[in-house]
Formats: structure tokens, C-alpha cells, sequence
């Protein structure tokens, strides 16, 4: 689709240094842990199925986690989160490639790699068992999926309109997210998860991103058919342990 018209001066910015960014020198092969299966897993011993974000800033954030990200991402495990996803965009979210393979090697649950990939050489930057694909940004969707898949990983395709739903399902996306947070004015709004879920097949798994901070949005997202919730500032800001047990448990 590639649509940057219209976008946040944050985004133009995060998107022109996407651009400017070099992939990976070899193609990489991974043998990824399975999403679906970690929210099956989740649900089976009684948890809300979350994705817990390892986040150190963000053009919305007020100041930097400086944390390790190996203990942040073990204490969410800790506090039941159901997977994990790392940001590996460097130069808005404080984010590194080392970073997620360092987590990936600590923690036993799946990993997704969060940055803002426009390119196949993009996917070999960093072995990781998801990868993000944002539809709006993407030149050829149906080509990015295959390459992610040829490689190993489960693509993540992230929608915020019809259009680019339909742009996700027709490229035979069976991971979907969908953004809450409008990359247009950065704002963020649950009823944008609760207008596109009802188009979604039943199996297409479906995870509700952004602007979850408290228990009744995970109640809301979960009505509204969210089959997992990916959580980064709730969790981030606190005791990330503390914060993903509450964001986890079910029947609040
Ligand atoms: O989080 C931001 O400020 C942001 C700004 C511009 C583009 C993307 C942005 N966030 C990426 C994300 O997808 C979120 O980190 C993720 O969904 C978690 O959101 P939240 O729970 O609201 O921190």
C-alpha cells in the first residue's frame, strides 16, 4: 500500500530512517516458536493471552526505560505474559536487534521483532519468531508475508482501516493485529479494534494493539474478539512483573 501521506511528523521521521536502514548481510532461517500456541497455552492454564512490550521510549513517551531488557522481559514472563515483543527500531524507540536476541536466548516464550520493516533484506537484521509487517507501509504485502514465512517467521500484519484489513486478508495474513493508535495524529482509540474485529474469519488469529492500560480495556478488547492483547506502556511503567499478572488475569 505504502500510504505515508498524512502521517505524524514522528512517523515520517521513524519511516525516512526506516528507509535509510541496512538489513541483514545473509539470509536468515529461523524455526520460530508458535504465537497461536502460546495463546492457546495461555488461555488452557487461565490467562488473558498478552504480548507484553519491551519498550524503552517512544515518540508518545515521557523519558527512557534504561532497564536490561532480559530482566524486563523475564519479569513479564513472570507476571504471565503469554509472549513477548521487543522494539528493535534504534532511533525513536531506543531499541536494538541485540536486545531481542538477547531475550529471545532468556526467555522460553515466543518473541516478536517490533520495528518498521519496508524491505525483504530488512527481515534478516535479527532472528526473532514474529515479525512486524505494517500494511499501510508496505510496498507489496503479499511478497513481504512469503519472504517472512520463507525465512521462518510468523508474519504480524498491522491494520488501523477496512482497506488495510482487506489488504492484510487478501495477502493470506493469519496473524493480524490491530493498531489502536492512529499513526496519522497519534492518538489512541479502543473502538478502532472494536469496528474492524468483526470483519476478521474466525481463523485469523487476532491481537488487539495499543492504549490497553487497565483491566476493563482488556475486558473491552476481549468482548470485542481479541484473542491476545499486546501491552507496552501499562506494563512498562511500574513493575512490569506487578503490571502483566494484573493485565493477565482473567475474570477481573
Ligand atoms: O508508541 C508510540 O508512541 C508510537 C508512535 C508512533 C508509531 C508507533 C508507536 N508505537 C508502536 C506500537 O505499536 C506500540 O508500541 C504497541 O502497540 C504498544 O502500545 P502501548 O501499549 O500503547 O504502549
Amino acid at each position: 500500500m505504502n500510504e505515508i501521506e498524512g502521517v505524524a511528523p514522528e512517523v515520517e521521521s521513524i519511516l525516512a530512517a526506516a528507509a535509510e536502514r541496512e538489513g541483514g548481510t545473509s539470509r536468515l532461517a529461523v524455526s520460530a516458536r508458535s504465537f497461536p500456541e502460546a495463546f492457546a497455552a495461555a488461555e488452557s492454564e487461565g490467562r488473558v493471552p498478552v504480548i507484553a512490550e519491551v519498550k524503552p521510549t517512544s515518540p508518545t513517551t515521557d523519558g527512557e526505560h534504561d532497564e536490561d531488557p532480559v530482566a524486563l522481559a523475564e519479569s513479564m514472563v513472570a507476571g504471565g505474559a503469554a509472549a513477548i515483543s521487543v522494539l528493535t527500531e534504534p532511533d525513536h524507540f531506543g531499541g536494538s536487534p541485540d536486545a531481542l536476541t538477547a531475550v529471545r536466548e532468556a526467555v522460553s516464550v515466543p518473541v516478536l521483532r517490533k520495528d518498521f520493516v519496508l524491505r525483504e533484506d530488512q527481515l534478516d537484521a535479527v532472528a526473532a519468531d514474529a515479525v512486524l509487517l505494517i500494511a499501510r507501509f508496505v510496498d507489496d504485502l503479499p511478497s513481504l508475508i512469503e519472504a517472512a514465512r520463507d525465512r521462518g517467521f510468523q508474519p504480524l500484519v498491522e491494520v488501523h482501516s477496512t482497506t488495510e484489513l482487506d489488504a492484510a486478508l487478501d495477502a493470506g495474513a493469519d496473524l493480524v493485529g490491530v493498531n489502536n493508535r492512529d499513526l496519522t495524529k497519534l492518538e489512541v482509540d479502543l473502538s478502532t479494534f472494536e469496528e474492524l474485529a468483526p470483519r476478521v474469519p474466525d481463523d485469523v488469529t487476532l491481537v488487539a494493539e495499543s492504549g490497553i492500560t487497565n483491566q476493563a480495556d482488556v475486558r473491552r478488547m476481549r468482548e470485542a474478539g481479541a484473542d491476545a492483547l499486546l501491552v507496552g506502556t501499562a506494563i512498562m511503567d511500574g513493575d512490569p512483573e506487578t503490571n502483566a499478572r494484573r493485565l493477565t488475569t482473567q475474570d477481573q
